[in-house]
């Protein structure tokens, strides 16, 4: 049976000797529910494999709480934490054969069909033809996957996965996500994946955990990040190509809000809490552009077009900014270098963001 996740003002502050302390996690609250995939993505540095390593029990906790099943369990050994942990680091016997290592634990608790089991699961992560190596012999491609796959085979109430698909080849990786996240939802584990890669994290995860920082900066379903970033911070990390953010002057109007972008025109947008004369960041997914009709929309003079078959991409020019906006165009549109166009989006889908604190304003 799967079991819940609860972390609860997690902190963890390293200590070296001669350094300055440094607070790798500041104050982590997350409510994971039974059987639930979350990913916890960030650049690197934001304190992703900490927050993975005390769950584990292979980092101390500096202060706050980590209860599994309504546990508490900061006090408790790894091996009394009843999880399955697929670091890559994590040591396999070396002088055990890859289907030694899988059946290992599978035969000191009696399992009957235990190497029925290994050969089911690694054909399905693709890894027959390793079982009877040594993990001396593997790549890191190979000792990720059995990594995973050792994890799995325990079927525990909670997996933790720390980059579990990082030395894979592109499109051994894509099978191998979908494996994964079909295995997930079929035994129902409650799964923490340490990414920093956003694709991985999107087509993973129930719910994603965007960090920065040591702190959670969202938590939600990837539609919510995605179509309603909390912060510049998100929407800059979600979404790619990235989201355009570009400095806006808020004007309130009779009919609405609008922002004036440089001297190249206006957008208006759904938010109603900018004050009038506001100077923000205006932020715009290339997705998100469409064409407008004469008149309306910004003002724009193409710089490059990228042709990419299904669909294609400007870099444009707005008078009175500096960077450059990107706009992406259906497979229908080719627009020509020089060519002026005029570019506007959905009202809600034009993100305002305070530029001191970088919070969405709404
Ligand atoms: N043992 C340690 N002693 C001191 N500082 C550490 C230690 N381990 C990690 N850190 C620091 O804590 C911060 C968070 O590290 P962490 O490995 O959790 O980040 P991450 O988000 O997983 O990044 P990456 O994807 O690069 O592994 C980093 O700045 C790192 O340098």
């Amino acid at each position: 049976m799967p079991d819940s996740l609860v972390l609860d003002q997690l902190r963890k502050t390293y200590r070296t000797r001669g350094r300055e302390p440094f607070e790798a996690v500041r104050g982590i609250d997350l409510d994971v529910s039974a059987g639930e995939l979350v990913a916890l993505l960030g650049p690197s540095g934001c304190g992703k494999t900490t927050t993975l390593r005390m769950i584990a029990g292979l980092e101390t906790v500096t202060s706050g709480d980590i209860r599994i099943g309504g546990r508490s369990v900061p006090d408790l050994p790894p091996g009394k934490r009843n999880l399955g942990v697929g670091f890559e680091s994590y040591a396999l016997y070396p002088p055990l054969t890859v289907r030694e290592n899988l059946a290992y634990g599978l035969k000191a608790r009696k399992v009957r069909d235990a190497d029925a089991q290994v050969d089911t699961l690694a054909a399905r992560l693709e890894m027959t033809e390793l079982l009877p190596m040594r993990p001396s012999g593997l790549s890191s491609g190979q000792k990720q996957r059995v990594a995973l796959a050792r994890a799995l085979i325990r079927q525990p109430p909670v997996l933790l996965l720390d980059e579990p698909l990082s030395h894979l080849d592109a499109s051994a990786r894509q099978r191998v996500r979908r494996e994964l996240r079909t295995l997930q939802r079929e035994f129902g584990y409650t799964t923490i994946v340490v990414t920093h890669d956003q694709l991985e994290a999107l087509s993973l995860a129930d719910r994603m955990a965007v960090m920065d920082a040591g702190v959670i900066q969202q938590f939600g379903t990837p539609d919510e990040i995605y179509d309603d970033p909390a912060n510049r911070f998100v929407a800059d990390f979600v979404g790619e190509p990235p989201m355009n953010l570009v400095d806006g002057v808020v004007e309130q109007r009779s009919a609405g809000t609008v922002v004036h972008l440089g001297q190249a025109g206006f957008l208006a947008t759904s938010a109603r809490h900018a004050t009038d004369g506001a100077k923000v960041t205006v932020g715009l997914r290339p997705q998100d552009c469409v064409t407008a009709a004469d008149g309306s929309g910004l003002t724009c003079t193409v710089r490059v077009f990228e042709n990419l078959l299904e669909y294609g991409l400007g870099t444009l020019d707005v008078a009175g900014i500096a960077a450059p906006l990107l706009a992406q165009t259906g497979s229908d549109t080719v627009w020509a270098t020089g060519e002026t166009v005029r570019i506007a989006a959905p009202p809600e889908r034009v993100y305002l963001f305070d530029q001191g604190s970088g919070d969405r304003v709404r």
